[in-house]
């Protein structure tokens, strides 16, 4: 009889790292009902219609927190042409980006009547232009992106009125928070792994994490790869189903729920000799309003679990205690943007890792404007040994910290001393933005490195 076997991951959360059991087992397919698929055509049905279409909601947000969705009304044509857009975008000759991203912005929400007193009343920034300014040599990018986003925004707005019900509230329960919402928005590149590099322990992808906002609408091609953490700690392999949806709890909302609905653990990987793409689109409540646990949701067993916070707030909490060490749960080279931190040696760094701690799949976000430094003493002694790539380590640290600088739009040259981080500059793009989903960058830093494998 085969017995299970569990590990710890470290996973950040707003509140620090908590520790999360998993099951040291390969993903295996899921059940029916561990990760659903759910028919959406009721939402626009009469009120019975959408309390029934809640209550499998309900369920599928109780169990992994992870549920797939049809007929979401969002034309598979223009799902094609962001995504024939998205490829274009990461085919540029010189791009070194492996995401693009956009944020909520009045201007381009159709219910916004007056986009000029919403950005005048300082709720956003108002950075909604420069975002593009890399983009207009490439034809009809812009539009289509922000058509797939609008149509997303839509989509998400009549969503949050169905987990209103799930959560035992009327539908209407938060249509004053998401006037101008957490609304964003990711292409997501992640490059193929060379032939040569295959039976390595390199990987393209994201570690472990779970969302921030309240809920996640993603899109993922058919290269599989998404893996979600189910009820009873295992892996389960969510491949992707023709002409679905996926969507995902994220942090706020199991925050809102008082825990009953499950922020679902989940990570990416790509290893497979063609690109993997991905669209997803995070979605939050206003970012200043603040919220307490629902009060469906608490009685004298379950006393609120969490104290009134903004889904703004909670996701500058989350970044600062991310930027403090951009680590995953499988690798040992940190990351960080601490001001006291030592200053960098990447080389050294490098050096003393294994072999597999140069595939580095952090998950945390970057703090915007802050660029990257390297704190050497987090290589743990374990990730001494094996250090097969030692010899590399010069010209790695070179590609490394190029690739690095470069994503993060800072000075090429050398890392930043961490008493004075170089500031990103004004006008990057395609930046992992910060609330949106942990940072991507790393794909094409593992790029850099895969190619001098070869
Ligand atoms: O690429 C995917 O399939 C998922 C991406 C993801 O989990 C994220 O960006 O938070
Ligand atoms: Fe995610």
């Amino acid at each position: 009889m085969s017995t299970q076997t569990y590990t710890q991951i470290e996973l950040l959360s707003a509140n620090g790292t908590v520790l999360r059991r998993v099951s040291t087992a390969g993903p295996r397919l899921p059940t029916e009902d561990e990760t659903p698929i759910i028919d959406l055509a009721p939402i626009d049905g009469t009120l019975g219609e959408r309390k029934a279409l809640a209550s499998r909601i309900k369920a599928a947000s109780e169990n992994t927190g992870f549920f797939n969705i049809r007929n979401h009304g969002i034309p598979n044509e223009l799902i094609q042409n962001s995504l024939s857009q998205a490829k274009t975008f990461f085919d540029q000759p010189l791009n070194l980006k492996e995401t693009f991203s956009m944020r909520y912005d009045p201007r381009i929400d159709p219910t916004c009547t007056d986009p000029r007193s919403a950005l005048g009343q300082g709720k956003f920034r108002e950075d909604g232009d420069y975002i593009w300014k890399g983009t207009s040599h490439l034809p009809g990018f812009r539009e289509v992106t922000v058509s797939f986003w609008q149509s997303r925004l839509a989509l998400a707005r009549k969503l949050v009125c169905i987990f209103a019900l799930a959560l035992g509230e009327r539908e209407d329960n938060f249509d004053d928070i998401t006037s101008h919402p957490g609304a964003d928005a990711l292409y997501i590149h992640y490059p193929g792994i060379p032939d040569v590099a295959a039976d390595s322990d390199i990987d393209v992808g994201i570690g472990s994490h779970t969302d921030i906002q309240c809920f996640t609408l993603l899109w993922q091609d058919n290269s599989g790869g998404l893996q979600v953490l189910s009820a009873q700690d295992e892996w389960l392999d969510a491949r992707p189903i023709e002409g679905t949806l996926v969507v995902n709890i994220g942090d706020f909302l199991q925050g809102l729920s008082n825990n009953k609905f499950k922020s679902t653990v989940h990570g990416v990987y790509n290893r497979q000799l063609d690109s993997r793409y991905s669209m997803p689109f995070f979605f939050g409540f206003n970012p200043e309003a603040v919220c307490k646990v629902v009060p469906s949701c608490v009685d004298d067993e379950h006393p609120p679990l969490y104290e009134p916070i903004s889904c703004g707030e909670e996701t500058c909490r989350e970044d600062d205690s991310k930027t403090e060490s951009f680590s995953s749960d499988e690798y040992n080279v940190r990351f960080t943007t601490k001001l006291d931190a030592p200053l960098p040696d990447i080389e050294e760094a490098v050096s003393a890792c294994s072999e597999s701690s140069l595939a580095l799949t952090p998950s945390a976000w970057l703090r915007e404007g802050v660029c990257p430094v390297l704190d050497s003493e987090s290589v743990t002694p374990a990730a001494a040994e094996r250090c097969g790539l030692k010899p590399l380590a010069q010209e790695l640290a070179a590609s490394v910290s190029t690739a690095m600088l470069n994503l993060m739009e800072c000075p090429e040259g050398t890392w930043q001393t961490i008493q004075q981080p170089c500031l990103a500059k004004e006008e990057s793009i395609g930046m992992p933005r910060r609330g949106s989903g942990p940072g991507l960058v790393w794909a094409a830093v593992l790029a850099a490195v895969a190619s001098l494998l070869l």
